[in-house]
């Protein structure tokens, strides 16, 4: 812990303990928006499965080979080969002795395990350096939360373990360990997305971890490659807490508390939660969540009526009946389901008729910021994009932009932090769509406002801001052409 500290210092940072939270980072210098509060290499870490094949050390998707001797691991070359080679040596020996097919269907957490294991091997045997920031008694020092966990959840841990064990073939293993590292994995383990912020993988940064959450955090973790970033969303004094969010942040006090206890198991008592029952929490809720008033003109949020006969309109007064909404919900989870069936059979022509006939339900059904529209849009949005509509696409992504918009500035506290990376992504879809269309001068005003954004989540200096600003620029060219060629 010393070192960890000392370590740490260097960056302005100490960890700390808290009553309520455990261990915690707290600032020592003061911290402005886009600057790296801290950084990592995962202790280990491993692609999903569902991203497609990627390189097991860079995560790239391009020009991948597999290793010849177990066929499980792909790279991108062969320096990420060499990078991986003595750990991936030993996880080598140990997949070929396991029957293909039970190769080929390891699942990431187990994956991730192996390689656990075999990294404290290697640093035990001096191997590889341990270093103050990597080292196995930091994931000793995590949190597992095994005495909340309920009994089918420590029977399947262990079930994993063993499976870890006939892997690993170690005369001496602790099985217990390993179910409760299972265990360390559900809490700890973060999930590694591209610069889209798109799932990729899976990795274990225990430093990072240390990191506690907030509903409306002041920092975001994003990913080059599969080393963690940290960035400061918004000034930081010296003496605050370093916080990140574990979740989706749209979304009501109920919905949000839930995820975090099935997944993290705490309470969560955050600048955000500590309003649950208060009206404003409520009100918020209730446009994420609930239902928009009947009267079309009309843009009050709604709430249950004490007689239990429908929900209404706080700013009007109009009753929405029970029923009616009843069935509307309930057509849209069965036209849903049908168009999530036509997606994955890659029907992308009678999934889109589907998905726009729920966005006309969703329409009637819930308020204009509900986020629930909004996913539909997005959704919408993405399978345009990938049948190359940009028409159709930009018109879905135009849409979702006041909603980002809202979430950000106008509903009390604000649901998400003023900086926040999705809105910036919105733009950055936009101005490429209005590039594709030709549309110039939008192009410039989209990609201006992604730059803005992106460049303190993603930080100015990576190779996406980078591509971002040459786009921004080439399209400032590009109108600058126009314009001599017109006068
Ligand atoms: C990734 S760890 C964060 C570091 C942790 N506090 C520690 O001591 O190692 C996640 C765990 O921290 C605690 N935690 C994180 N955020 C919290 C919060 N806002 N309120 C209460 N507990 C929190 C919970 O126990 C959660 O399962």
């Amino acid at each position: 812990m010393e070192e960890l500290q000392k370590a740490i210092a260097v960056h302005g940072l100490t960890v700390s303990t808290n009553p309520e939270k455990g261990r915690c980072l707290i600032t020592t210098k003061h911290f402005s928006p886009g600057d790296v509060i801290i950084f990592q290499e995962p202790y280990a870490s491993v692609p999903t499965n569902s991203s497609g094949s990627r390189c097991d050390r860079c995560f790239a998707s391009n020009d991948l080979k597999k290793c010849s001797a177990c066929q499980v691991p792909w790279y991108c070359s062969s320096k990420c080969q060499k990078l991986e080679w003595k750990l991936h040596r030993l996880e080598c020996q140990a997949l070929k002795g396991l029957s293909k097919d039970r190769r080929q269907s390891l699942t990431p957490s187990i994956r991730v395990m192996v390689r656990l294991y075999f990294r404290r091997k290697l640093q035990t045997e001096k191997v590889i350096p341990v270093t103050a920031t990597d080292n196995y008694n930091l994931v000793e020092a995590l949190v597992d939360h095994v005495s909340d966990i309920d009994e089918k959840q420590l029977v399947l841990y262990s079930q994993m373990a063993n499976l870890v064990n006939l892997i690993l073939q170690w005369p001496n293993i602790n099985i217990k360990e390993v179910a409760q590292n299972f265990s360390k994995l559900a809490c700890n383990a973060h999930t590694i997305c591209d610069s889209e912020l798109r799932p990729l993988g899976t990795g274990l940064y225990p430093v990072v971890s240390i990191i506690n959450h907030s509903c409306l955090p002041n920092s975001v973790l994003v990913f080059e490659g599969n080393l963690a970033v940290v960035r400061a969303v918004e000034p930081i004094p010296v003496g605050t807490e370093v916080l990140i969010s574990y979740i989706e942040m749209a979304g009501s006090t109920a919905t949000r508390q839930k995820a975090l206890e099935e997944q993290y198991l705490f309470v969560c008592t955050c600048s955000r939660c500590i309003r649950v029952g208060l009206y404003e929490d409520i009100k918020e809720s209730a446009i994420l969540e609930g239902f928009r008033c009947k009267d079309d003109k009309c843009n009050g949020f709604l709430l249950r009526d004490p007689d239990d006969k429908g929900f209404i309109c706080q700013q009007c007064g109009f009753l929405r009946n029970m029923e009616e909404i009843t069935k509307i919900a309930r057509e849209v989870k069965i036209i849903e389901e049908k168009a999530s069936a036509s997606l994955a059979l890659e029907n992308y022509l009678e999934a889109i008729t589907m998905y726009k006939q729920v966005e006309l339900l969703q329409l009637n059904l819930y308020h204009s910021f509900s986020i629930n529209l909004l996913r539909t849009r997005e959704g919408l949005l993405k399978v345009l994009t990938g049948l190359k509509n940009w028409e159709e696409a930009l018109t879905y992504c135009r849409l979702t932009i006041p909603v980002y918009k809202i979430l950000i500035s106008c509903i009390y506290a604000g649901v998400y932090p003023v900086i926040h990376p999705l809105l910036g992504l919105q733009y950055y879809t936009c101005g490429k769509l209005e590039w594709f269309l030709g549309d110039t001068e939008n192009t410039i005003k989209s990609l201006t406002n992604a730059v803005d954004i992106l460049r303190i989540t993603h930080g100015a200096h990576t190779s996406f801001i980078k591509d971002l600003v040459a786009m921004l620029e080439e399209a400032r060219a590009e109108a600058a052409y126009k314009l001599s060629d017109d006068d």
